[in-house]
């Protein structure tokens, strides 16, 4: 264990340890409350972070999150006089059932639609508290009577801190633990786009839902802990404006990190009590102007520094963490793979059509294992098009794409993924702040221990461990397969392009696929990587793999492939071993004009 890491585990258990111990410490009642503010805010702002720093899924709808859970709780222990460990559960399954069906519909919506989507619920949720007559209407419900656990009643504002600084310590742990984990890693690489990680096998859609669904039952259990400290609830709290203040509180603090959540609660909410203070004294008159100040935040922040403060932070205290690998981690279960010279890819008259434009048309060619097949033509051929039917993020107009006797047209990508066959992208898709080593576990996202969902709450609780060791130890054997051995613990976005496309490969091979599909993976190597990868891609061929590549480098092909189809206006010309394609007639046409 390195200094940096024993100081980046023991910090936050000191910090934590003050926070717990500030009543006892004769700090005065004013901050302590405020400080419980701080810690209901973080634990919104923690789902926040998860949700849009770190998945890029902007809400301004939390607030109406926190209204559910406070609600529900005032309701059930004012009405029925039940137990507010009652209204919790209820709370959250209230919460959980709100955000499931908000979820379905809005987590399909893309852009900026997303954003105005959500300031349309909050309102309306916002609207609802005020205006049902069960509710208060805007006077809210009053006498919430206090927690009590064990006979101990959590009825002062010390004892309510605890309990607040407590649940937002847990929330803390439990994203932390979430975004170190398979699932995790695969929210980690929303924020860039989806064909990545379904070509890894990760359902998107359902994991855009599940990290929506946890963050509004963060904001529903902050809601619950507020109505039991203020013993009284109304809508305002629960409105646009609050929901525009946690987002503020993400960006301040640092939206992908959950200290940031932390740090932006602890700053907006001390910054606006005492902007409340002294504003309308500076002016000389009354008004919310503290708003105004936080407005302006926001833009300059956005504009100048949208990674917010944490990063800067961190970067001079904390370090960089690192993934430990440990050394005696069992290996993670293989698919049965094919004897070599088995045919394993038939595209048999593949077809695709965008309206008019027969971007591929009925071409046919096969793949066997311990084979390079080249796919090559000039711009515009139709190579990536076919190499999209194959890798089924295209749906196929006509024709057949069998793998392994199996047909695979139709199918999404991450179905096919699971067959078998793993794939690199002709613009390299990683997670540019996230480290060599976790880049590449993306690849083994589908060989975990646990179903997906089962992985999500076993990564929440930290009871993957087993799982997480055995992941970081396949992705470090194929790094150092792929001679990145010694860059595990460096961020992906820092390495030259050639390395990215080799680790691209590495991802690919934590697949576990029989065959391998690689989008031009020479585009933009030095002389000396191209070499280094055809050596690679040749000992991979020498253990039974199937390799599928589109390239434009022809050197590169026709000193490494074993087969070469060759498309020109989306029909196949040609096809045939290197040396009969290199004086194929059509094909000189096609690339020289018949020079
Ligand atoms: N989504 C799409 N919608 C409409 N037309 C498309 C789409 N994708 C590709 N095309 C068209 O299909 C044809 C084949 O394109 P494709 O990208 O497959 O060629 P390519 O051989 O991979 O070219 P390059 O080597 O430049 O990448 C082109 O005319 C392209 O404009």
């Amino acid at each position: 264990m390195t200094n940096t890491l024993t100081l980046r585990t023991l910090l936050p258990v000191l910090f934590f340890a003050l926070v717990l111990a500030l009543p006892g410490l004769g700090v005065p009642p004013f901050w302590i409350t405020l400080l419980s503010y701080v810690g209901l805010y973080a634990i919104v702002a923690l789902g926040l972070v998860l949700l849009t720093g770190v998945a890029g899924l902007t809400s301004f709808g939390q607030a109406a999150f926190v209204g559910i859970g406070a609600y529900t709780t005032a309701y059930l222990t004012t009405h029925y006089g039940l137990s507010p460990w009652l209204g919790l559960l209820a709370g959250i399954a209230i919460t959980g059932v709100c955000a499931l069906l908000i979820g379905a519909v809005t987590m399909r919506i893309s852009g900026h639609y997303l954003p105005l989507s959500t300031i349309a619920w909050g309102l309306s949720l916002y609207y609802l508290f005020g205006n049902l007559e069960s509710l208060g209407k805007y006077d809210g419900i009053g006498g919430i009577p206090s927690i009590s656990m064990a006979g101990f009643e959590f009825g002062n504002g010390t004892s309510m801190y605890v309990l607040i600084w407590v649940v937002a310590i847990l929330a803390l742990v439990s994203v932390q633990n979430f975004l170190n984990s398979r699932a995790g890693r695969a929210v980690r690489a929303l924020k860039f786009g989806t064909v990545m990680p379904e070509a890894m096998g990760v359902d998107t859609a359902r994991m855009k839902i599940v990290i929506f669904v946890y963050a509004a039952i963060l904001a529903g259990i902050s809601g619950w802990l507020y109505a039991h400290l203020q013993h009284a609830v109304n809508p305002t709290p629960f409105g646009l404006k609050y929901g525009i203040d946690y987002l503020l509180m993400v960006v301040v603090g640092g939206a992908a990190h959950v200290w940031g959540a932390l740090l932006g609660a602890g700053l907006i909410t001390m910054l606006g009590n005492f902007l409340q203070e002294w504003l309308p004294g500076l002016l000389g008159s009354e008004g919310n102007f503290e708003a105004v100040v936080f407005g302006i935040a926001l833009v300059i922040f956005l504009q100048y520094a949208n990674e917010g403060l944490w990063p800067h932070i961190q970067a001079r205290f904390a370090g960089r963490s690192k993934v430990r690998v440990p050394a005696d981690a069992p290996p993670l279960e293989q698919l049965p793979k094919p004897a070599t010279g088995e045919t394993i890819l038939e595209v048999e008259a593949a077809r695709k059509q965008f309206g008019g434009l027969v971007a591929v048309n009925d071409v046919s060619f096969s793949v066997k294992a311990g084979e390079i097949v080249g796919l090559i033509g000039p711009n515009g051929a139709g190579k990536s098009t076919t190499f999209n039917l194959v890798t089924g993020v295209l749906s196929i107009t006509s024709g057949k794409v069998n793998y392994r006797g199996r047909s695979i047209a139709g199918l999404s990508s991450r179905q096919i993924a699971s067959r078998g066959i793993a794939r690199t992208f002709q613009h390299v898709r990683l997670v540019p702040g996230m480290s060599v080593l976790e880049n590449a576990a993306m690849g083994a996202y589908r060989r975990g221990d646990f179903a997906p969902q089962g992985g999500i709450l076993a990564g929440l609780l930290r009871l993957n461990r087993g799982e997480e060791g055995k992941i970081m130890a396949e992705a470090k054997r194929q790094l150092e397969r792929v001679g990145l051995g010694d860059m595990l613990d460096r961020p992906a976005g820092s390495l030259a392009l050639g390395q990215q496309r080799i680790l691209e490969i590495a991802r690919a091979l934590c697949c576990d696929p029989a065959l391998l599909l690689l989008d031009e993976p020479a585009a933009g190597l030095r002389l000396k990587e191209k070499e280094a990868l055809s050596e690679l891609l040749a000992k991979l061929r020498g253990e039974g793999m199937a390799v599928l590549l589109v390239e434009h480098d022809m050197d590169f092909v026709m000193r490494l492939t074993d087969h070469i189809v060759v498309m020109e206006f989306g029909t196949k010309i040609a096809e045939g071993t290197p040396a009969q394609i290199q004086v194929h007639p059509a094909v000189l046409e096609a690339y020289l004009g018949g020079v």
